[in-house]
């Protein structure tokens, strides 16, 4: 059985080639002002993706509400654990937290979810997730064990992009978790994209154009909001416009 690419990864690709990059608007099916943010999210969204990390309840339910509403844009899926799995959407995020302190998270988790990825017809997208301080004071890192990689050595998250490339995997999401006080910094994702040359996602704390915007020209290929979006939804369409205009940059 060969593991090709899906038909959202090939989509996520072809926009990367005529954009340069890629904003992906979070959705944790908790919220409570969801509809607010589906209004506009297919203008400005190239993907919603849809998880919680402390227990989802209403994933079925509210996944097929936001397909019902969201026709032009994947739905990818962002789990927490098992139960962030629903065969509703059109992707997963097929994640290992590498650097957990608790196999469940590296291997177990991903292994139980692998047969009900497979029973749902679910795309899997190969992910290495890495969490980066401070997400240890965020719901990720502590219910994920990370033994998070210190904003001060970039090197660090950049090896672990190479290792997860060497693994085969095709994305790696650099995570400050939700609602951090400082997001990733500009020169971890730089190291990370020059030493591993993989497509990079990055995510928490991310609250304002400006630093969306950076963060694509320092090298990610994708950003991803929830926090901020959750609290102010018409901020989607300046966190799009910067994230383009990066792209474009990085295409001239
Ligand atoms: C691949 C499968 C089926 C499972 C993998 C499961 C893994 C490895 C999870 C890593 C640990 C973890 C807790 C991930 C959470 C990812 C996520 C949904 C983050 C978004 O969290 P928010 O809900 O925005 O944070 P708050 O709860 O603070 O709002
Ligand atoms: O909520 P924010 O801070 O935008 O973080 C988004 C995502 O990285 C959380 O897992
Ligand atoms: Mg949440």
């Amino acid at each position: 059985m060969e593991i090709s690419i899906g038909k959202v990864e090939k989509r996520l690709y072809s926009i990367l080639e005529s954009e340069g990059a890629l904003y992906f608007v979070l959705v944790d099916p908790e919220d409570r002002n969801i509809s607010q943010i589906l209004e506009k999210v297919e203008e400005y969204a190239d993907a919603v993706i849809v998880g919680g990390s402390i227990g989802v309840s209403n994933l079925d339910e509210i996944t097929r509400e936001i397909k019902k509403i969201v026709k032009d844009i994947p739905v990818i899926l962002f789990p927490g654990n098992i139960d962030g799995l629903t065969p509703y959407a059109d992707a997963v995020f097929f994640m290992s937290l590498m650097n957990s302190n608790n196999t469940y998270w590296t291997t177990l988790a991903p292994t139980l979810g692998a047969l009900i990825i497979k029973r749902y017809s679910l795309e899997p997208i190969p992910m290495a997730y890495l969490g980066v301080e401070p997400v240890r004071k965020t719901a990720v890192g502590f219910v994920g064990e990370v033994n998070e990689i210190p904003q001060r050595k970039p090197e660090i998250a950049a090896m672990y992009c190479l290792s997860a490339r060497y693994f085969g995997m095709r994305w790696a999401y650099l995570e400050a978790g939700s609602g951090a006080e400082c997001p990733v910094s500009d020169e971890m994702i730089k190291v990370s994209k020059e030493l591993s040359g993989i497509n990079i996602i990055v995510g928490g704390g991310i609250r304002t154009p400006e630093v969306a915007y950076r963060k694509i020209v320092s090298g990610a290929d994708a950003v991803v909001t929830g926090t901020v979006v959750e609290g102010n939804p018409s901020i989607m369409e300046g966190i799009w416009s910067a994230v383009k205009k990066a792209g474009r940059e990085k295409l001239r």
